[in-house]
């Protein structure tokens, strides 16, 4: 491992994966391998997680294309370095921000959706100019044997590298000191990850889990929020970490939402959802037995049942829920909503604001008031008023956690950011002396006078315009001296 790291920090040092031209061959070769290679991924994902082909497709695949379109469209920009306001001493220097590469990173995905949760944080670690070493979840070893296959076929090899196994292969990794790690999975694995980064003071995004509530309010049209959200909780099978995990509403709604959502479920899944190419499984049996578990002594409105050779476990919705019953606890990560009535929005809020901060957070309503004041008076990762899950199709918008459900974002131009270091240079020239000469000692009151003066004083238009004329005279001055 140790050999393997030094081996990727030894080409990042060669500079050879810092220039555009770089960069974008890698990016065009990514997309070439997924181009070329889809029907072996699908069959991956379709493996790992029961999939259909089309909905491995639309879950990871478009995903990354996009992904990966987007960067090559922005490299350019995003590379380059970017002014920054100068104060009055440094006024005739040139000041810019300049992103650089962090080094040698380290991505640890989860096996949810074990593509994307690789290849997104892999553009943008690519994009951003550094050495990459991915470790894809053993529990979707379909694809993570996949990736260590193709990986290497298309990127530089010395620069980008594939580690797979468990937890004793990536507790050996962790011990490694890379320049950044971006981990993820669930919040026990995200202290580890923390702690052991924190030996080498290597900076982290960690990207949890979490409770995401859905509040469903009164004044809102049913039949469209229990279609949204059917599909994001019962999409890959309730294993998202951004599905909404429990609904919220009154007391009245529970019997409406119940039978809406009861509805859509045959809708989307038919009437055997057994059969359907569009309903998955959970990934192992010890994920299988845990929600066997959260389901017993609950009230079942409907779903509930479970296969356990096949890891089937229907679409299922509980009601009455009471907020301490294990269900509640932790984050359910398969296809069970329970509903927990509240008396109204204000107990809503406190509902919220009493638990962890969620990765996602999901109102429900006619009212755009509403809506603005759940987010103004709560905390989450992210949010998606009116619909489920969509805020994280938006490239635009960093996707990540607060709080208990992580640290740091990425997508699109955030993940160019989290793997680069934003530089601030200042580049002077060495003349100017006579003005220098101000904040070299021996200090005096009128030195620092003129320190205050140019560094502290606030300016209106008619001040400005004196300013302008002191700065024109202080340049003239500075001119005739250092050069006539
Ligand atoms: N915020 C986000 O973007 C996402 C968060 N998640 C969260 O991830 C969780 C589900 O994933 P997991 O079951 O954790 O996936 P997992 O079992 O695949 O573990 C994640 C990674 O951590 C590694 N790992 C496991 N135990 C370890 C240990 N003791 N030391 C070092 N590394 C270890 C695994 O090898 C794997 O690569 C849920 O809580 C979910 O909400 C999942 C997907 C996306
Ligand atoms: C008309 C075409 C429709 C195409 C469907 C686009 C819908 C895209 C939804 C994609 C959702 C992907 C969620 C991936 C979440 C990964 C991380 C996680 O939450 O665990």
């Amino acid at each position: 491992m140790e050999r393997q790291v030094q081996r990727l920090r030894q080409a990042f040092r060669s500079g050879r994966s810092r220039p555009l031209r770089f960069r974008q061959q890698q990016l065009e070769a990514l997309r070439r391998m997924v181009q070329e290679r889809e029907e072996d991924i699908l069959a991956a994902i379709a493996a790992d997680l029961s999939k259909s082909k089309l909905n491995a497709y639309s879950h990871e695949v478009i995903t990354i294309l996009g992904e990966i379109d987007f960067m090559l469209a922005n490299l350019p920009e995003l590379a380059s370095a970017k002014p920054a306001k100068k104060n009055l001493l440094t006024m005739l220097d040139e000041a810019y921000l300049q992103p650089e590469p962090l080094g040698v990173v380290l991505i640890i995905g989860a096996w949810n959706y074990p593509f994307v949760l690789i290849m997104q944080p892999l553009v943008g670690a690519i994009a951003a100019g550094n050495a990459a070493i991915v470790k894809p979840s053993e529990l979707s070893e379909n694809t993570a044997k996949l990736l260590a296959k193709l990986l290497p076929q298309y990127l530089d090899q010395d620069l980008y590298a594939v580690v797979n196994g468990g937890v004793a292969e990536t507790t050996e990794l962790l011990k490694q000191r890379f320049d950044h790690i971006l981990y993820t999975g669930n919040t026990a694995v995200g202290k580890i990850v923390m702690e052991a980064a924190a030996k080498h003071l290597t900076p982290v995004t960690l990207e949890l889990g979490g409770k995401s509530p859905c509040y469903i309010d009164r004044d809102c049209d049913l039949d469209v929020a229990c279609r949204r959200i059917t599909w994001g909780k019962y999409m890959n099978c309730g294993q998202t970490c951004i599905a909404p995990d429990y609904v919220l509403c009154e007391a009245s709604l529970q019997d409406q939402i119940i039978q809406k959502i009861k509805e859509t479920v045959k809708e989307f899944y038919g009437e055997n959802i057994k059969e359907s190419p569009d309903y998955e499984r959970i990934v192992n049996l010890r994920h299988f037995k845990r929600l066997q578990g959260l389901l017993e002594g609950q009230k079942i409105a409907f779903g509930g049942e479970t296969d356990e050779v096949t890891r089937y476990i229907a679409p299922t919705v509980l009601t009455d829920v009471d907020p301490n019953s294990k269900v509640m606890q932790e984050e359910i990560f398969g296809p069970i909503l329970p509903i927990v009535s509240v008396k109204n929005v204000d107990e809503a809020i406190s509902f919220i604001n009493d638990r962890e901060k969620p990765l996602a957070l999901y109102v429900f309503s006619h009212n755009n008031k509403l809506i603005k004041r759940v987010i103004e008076e709560t905390s989450s990762g992210g949010v998606t008023g009116n619909d489920v899950i969509m805020h994280f199709t938006v490239n635009s918008l960093p996707f990540g956690g607060v709080g208990a459900s992580g640290m740091g974002a990425y997508h699109g131009k955030y993940s160019f950011d989290t793997f680069s270091h934003q530089r601030p240079c200042l580049l002077k020239g060495l003349k100017g002396e006579s003005v220098n000469k101000l904040r070299y000692p021996p200090n005096s009151q009128s030195k620092l006078g003129w320190a205050k003066f140019l560094l502290l004083k606030k300016f209106n238009r008619a001040g400005l315009l004196t300013l302008l004329v002191t700065c024109l005279a202080v340049v003239a001055a500075v001119f005739i001296k250092e050069y006539l």
